[in-house]
This record gives C-alpha cells, structure tokens and sequence, in this order.
C-alpha cells in the first residue's frame, strides 16, 4: 500500500488525490504547477525503520517513500556506489567524494526516474509510454519499458550522438529523431503523447519521475551524512531538485540531522538556471527566464546539459536556495579537462554533462565559495561510453606501432 498522502502544486499549492490527476496542475494549462507527491510521514517513519538498518539494494529499498502500489519494475536502478576520491581531491583541493552513477543499468541516474515511471505506468494500464530526451532518458525509458512490456517512443534532437539514438532502438524503442532542439522535441512530444494516449514520463510534467530520482538524495544522505557540498550539474534542473527533496525528507525523518549545500552547474552554452538564479540573488530581474519563454541559442559539448527551456528552473533554483548553495557556469574546455580528470584520477568514465560537475567543484574552489578541505560529493550522473566522440577530444592520439614493435617511444 503506497503512503502517498497528496499531489501538491509548486506553484497554487491545491492538493489533489493522486486517482484525479495525471501530470500538472489543471488550474495552470500547462505551464508551471508542476505537482509534488506528499506522503504520510509518520507512517513512513515506521515503514523505514527496518529498512534502513539494512544496506542500501536498489532503488526499491526505499519502497515506503516510492509512490507505486507493489509489482514494481525492477532492472536494478539505484544503490550506486560512493568512491573516496583522493586523487581528483588532491586536484581540486578538497576531500572529494564521487556517486557514481554510470553504473545504473542503462548508464544514468535517470533510471531513477524511469523505474518509478514506468511502474506507476503500468500499475495505470498503459501500454505505451514516451519522452523527449537528450539521450539518457530515452534509454532508461526504453530499457524500463522493455522489461515492463510496454511499448516505447522516444523524441529526440536529430543530432544526437550516435550510441544514445542506437541504445532506445535496441531495447525496442521507436526513435522519433525532431529536425529542432531539445526544447522542439519536448514541446511535440507533449502534443502527440496528449493526442494519443501515451504515458508521458517527462520529469518537467511527470510527478512520478522525480520521487525516483529523489532516492539518489536518500543514498547520499545515507553514505555521506557529513558532506559539506553535494554538486550537480543542471539541464531541465530535476535531477538537482530531486535530490534536494530526498535529503530534505531524511533529514526530516530524523536519519539525518544536516543537509549538504548544493552546488549546480551549467555550461557556458546554456546557463538558463544559472541565469534565473544569479537574477533572484540580485533581486534584479537581469538575464531572468520565465517558465515557458523560449530562449534560442543553448549549445554545448555537454548535450545531456544542452537545455535551453528547462521546466524545472524553479524548483532548481529553489533547492539551491534552500541549502544555502550555489551555481557556476563552466566552459566546455574546462569539461573536457574535467571529464579526463576524473578518468585519470578515480577511473569513472562519464559523459560531459557529468564531468561539468567536476569543473564547477574546480570553479567553485577558485572563488572561494567552497572552502579547501571540505568534503564534496561529486554526482557522475552518467557514463561517457555513449558519446567516445566527445571522450576522444579530451585523450591523446593513438601511438601507432607495427607487429614487431617499431613506433614503441623510448621513454614510455
Ligand atoms: C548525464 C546527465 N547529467 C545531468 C543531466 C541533467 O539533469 P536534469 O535535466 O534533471 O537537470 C542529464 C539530463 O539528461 C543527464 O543525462
Ligand atoms: N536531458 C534529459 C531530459 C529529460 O529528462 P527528464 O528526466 O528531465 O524528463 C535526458 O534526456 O536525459
């Protein structure tokens, strides 16, 4: 039995029973009011004890906090490992810890949010479910729906790099590749999936994506209860909203007696949130984003961060709010650094939308908002084995050597 108490709207704060509404709030046709689940905490507290004194399995651990009625669809998503990061520490100059989430089954956190999704889908009787995607989400869409046997049809920007188009495909997906942006493939998507029926599982009107996503927040809450900073980088500002829910309610829980400060980050390319955020911190109203309008021009080598309409600004820039945190903005050279820093240092792998946190721990160091020697928990969101193209601007070159070994360098 779910412990779902209510649907709450971010932005009118009605409440809805979860049987009288899909996505956001009606009173709002769309733009903003996005909703928020609420459960009986009291009865979660009681649900939670046992599971707590036990290690963390999948995301499904965490089942009395999860908004779906049993039978849920399980691919293993979730309990990624914490890395001690001493070397990346020494390069930056704090105590670094890496989550490592490359390692969720189709390499991103966003198995989080499809695992929570999909279930609630077919507890719903969907057969077919869909969203617009930058890649990751389509795979973790199609590989949840797989296992589920829904059907999948997926929307993304023509220029994806090539494995996240290929990825969806081979669990069965439909790949609907939009001549536009990510903020065109999110708007059709959104058309169609109304006009025909299908479970839209985008997070920026999905309330069920983000309560999964939000477990990354338990887990870190779990293992590293004396973080100073947790850092993110930020697209449609979800995944960093998520977490912010989930260390909340741990520690409202009482399972944690502080929450991290958070740190998001942007790249140059696309600065939306950043934007929005640094405007509400001067109280001017300077390079702010109201929901819905459209900026044009986002562009990064980070694609999974390559959002210039992200729906939940709001919420993101709220959780930085909230934790005293902060955000910066990186250059897509100092992510491709990044991301080889991290492989050298601590042997993760991740795509540049995830090295982008390791650059902004890196900016943030440089203008003292976190201070040397505090302990940063660094989020590789998703694994870099589904853009080597990107990957192949941060190594050297191949050293070619025939079979009988000339063109070995002397001094290696
Ligand atoms: C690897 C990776 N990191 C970060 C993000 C940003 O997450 P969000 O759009 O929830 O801010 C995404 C979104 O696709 C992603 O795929
Ligand atoms: N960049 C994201 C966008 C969709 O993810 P969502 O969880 O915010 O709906 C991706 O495609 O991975």
């Amino acid at each position: 039995m779910t412990l779902v108490e209510a649907l709450a709207c971010e932005r009118c704060g009605r409440r809805y029973a979860p049987a009288d509404v899909e996505y956001t709030c009606p009173e709002h046709d769309g733009v903003g009011g996005i909703l928020d689940v609420r459960y009986e905490y009291d009865a979660v507290s009681d649900e939670l004890a046992g599971v707590l004194d036990g290690p963390i399995g999948d995301l499904w651990t965490y089942e009395p906090l999860l908004p779906v009625d049993g039978d849920p669809v399980r691919l293993g998503a979730g309990g990624t490992d914490l890395l001690d990061a001493p070397a990346l520490g020494d390069a930056l100059g704090v105590d670094a810890l890496v989550k490592n989430e490359t390692t969720n089954p189709t390499g991103s956190n966003k198995d989080r949010g499809s695992a929570v999704a999909v279930s609630r889908a077919r507890q719903q009787g969907h057969e077919v479910v869909a969203c617009a995607s930058t890649g990751n989400a389509a795979a973790s869409l199609a590989g949840y729906a797989a296992r589920a046997g829904l059907d999948c049809r997926i929307f993304v920007p023509a220029d994806l790099p090539e494995a996240k188009a290929v990825q969806p495909r081979l669990y069965g997906a439909t790949v609907l590749g939009v001549d536009g942006t990510y903020a065109d493939a999110y708007e059709l998507c959104r058309e169609v999936s109304a006009e025909r029926g299908w479970y839209n599982r985008n997070a920026a009107m999905n309330p069920y994506a983000v309560e999964g996503k939000r477990t990354l927040g338990f887990e870190l809450a779990e293992q590293a209860p004396a973080a100073d900073w947790v850092v993110m980088p930020m697209g449609n500002g979800c995944s960093l909203a998520g977490v912010w829910k989930g260390l909340r309610e741990f520690e409202r829980l009482g399972v944690v007696d502080d929450t991290p400060r958070l740190l998001g980050v942007q790249a140059e390319g696309a600065t939306a949130i950043y934007d929005r955020f640094v405007a509400e911190s001067d109280d001017s109203d300077a390079g702010a984003f109201p929901i819905g309008e459209r900026e044009d021009g986002a562009d990064t080598t980070a694609d999974s961060i390559d959002v210039s309409v992200p729906h939940n600004a709001g919420k993101a820039c709220r959780a930085l709010v909230e934790s005293g945190g902060d955000a910066v903005v990186v250059s897509d050279d100092e992510i491709l650094d990044a991301q080889r820093l991290l492989g050298e240092c601590e042997g993760v792998f991740a795509e540049p939308a995830s090295a982008a946190a390791v650059a902004g721990v890196r900016a943030a160091v440089e203008r003292g908002t976190v201070a040397p020697g505090e302990q940063v928990v660094t989020v590789a969101t998703g694994t870099g084995l589904k853009d080597s193209a990107s990957a192949r601007e941060a190594v050297d070159d191949v050293i070619s050597v025939d079979a009988a070994g000339e063109g070995l360098p002397e001094d290696l």
